[in-house]
């Protein structure tokens, strides 16, 4: 797949967004997007993945492409296995063979005890499992995960690492943004960072410095009193802004978005070493 001269802003007169990309995204690679908050990396999957057209520019190419977003719809009146299958099929598998894949997927996962349940009544980690399986079910050609590993548990963290090399190794395409700056670091075949609208070379930007992550969250119940990392708290008003090591990151948002009630996560900032707070 190929972006000429693509552009996208938000309305007619709306700023440019993303002004004069051009990616290629060849068979059997691994590509990192990175940037700044609001930078336009998720305006830029979307485009990737199709659900989006560009205001500007040509996409040529396009191979059969699943998205994981960054929120999931998890309102659909389906089972985690009936949504699995339907998307399996959609994705031109047969009906056995897209049961038996929405299966095996929700096993690896270690979901499988859901997959009668509605998808309504997961809960964030679990509907997080089924919103990356939907990614993988199909075998896409291309896939577009967009921080698809926060809110998973460190297993199936781990579980998606592998089945995104496999998908690379078949001769997928894999796309991701991710906050944590050593996700499938080694394995990528380019970083590219968005940058005031345009797409640089990232490998050697900011991402190696980046040494925290800030969270910022609302919740209506307390905060727990130990929390992965043991990050620095803020108060903001009717949040908290939370520091801590990008080792620990994961781990934070999995216990923010699985504690009862759950936390919701406002923003995801990697926050550069020279820039660092005292704590
Ligand atoms: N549907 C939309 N309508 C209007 N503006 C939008 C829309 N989607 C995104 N934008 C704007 O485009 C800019 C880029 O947003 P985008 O979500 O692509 O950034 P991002 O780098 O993914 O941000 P984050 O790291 O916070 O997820 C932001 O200024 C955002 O407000």
């Amino acid at each position: 797949m190929e972006l000429r001269d693509v552009g996208r802003r938000y309305g007619v007169r709306g700023r440019w967004v993303l002004k004069d990309v051009a990616l290629r995204v060849p068979r059997g690679t691994l590509l990192r997007i990175e940037g700044g908050n609001g930078s336009g990396k998720s305006t830029l999957l979307r485009l990737l993945a199709g659900i989006d057209a560009p205001s500007a520019g040509r996409i040529t190419g396009r191979p059969r492409t699943a998205y994981v977003p960054e929120r999931f719809p998890a309102a659909l009146p389906l089972t985690a296995l009936g949504y699995l299958t339907r998307l399996g099929r959609v994705h031109g598998l047969g009906r056995r063979a897209a049961d038996r894949a929405a299966r095996d997927w929700l096993e690896r996962f270690d979901a499988g005890r859901y997959a009668r349940t509605p998808l309504r009544e997961l809960s964030k980690g679990t509907a997080q499992k089924v919103a990356v399986a939907q990614g993988l079910v199909g075998a896409p050609e291309l896939l577009v995960l967009d921080e698809a590993w926060t809110g998973l548990d460190g297993a199936s963290r781990r579980v998606l690492d592998r089945a995104v090399l496999e998908r690379v190794a078949g001769g997928g395409a894999v796309v991701f943004v991710d906050h944590d700056p050593r996700r499938l670091a080694g394995e990528c075949g380019a970083v590219h960072r968005v940058e005031g609208g345009r797409l640089v070379d990232g490998s050697a930007g900011p991402r190696v410095r980046t040494e925290r992550v800030r969270v910022e969250a609302e919740g209506t119940g307390p905060l727990p009193e130990r929390l992965p990392g043991d990050p620095a708290r803020e108060r903001l008003t009717g949040a908290v802004r939370l520091t801590v090591a990008t080792a620990d990151s994961d781990a934070l948002l999995h216990a923010l978005l699985t504690t009862a009630p759950p936390w919701h996560i406002r923003s995801v900032t990697a926050v550069p070493a020279p820039e660092e707070p005292h704590r």
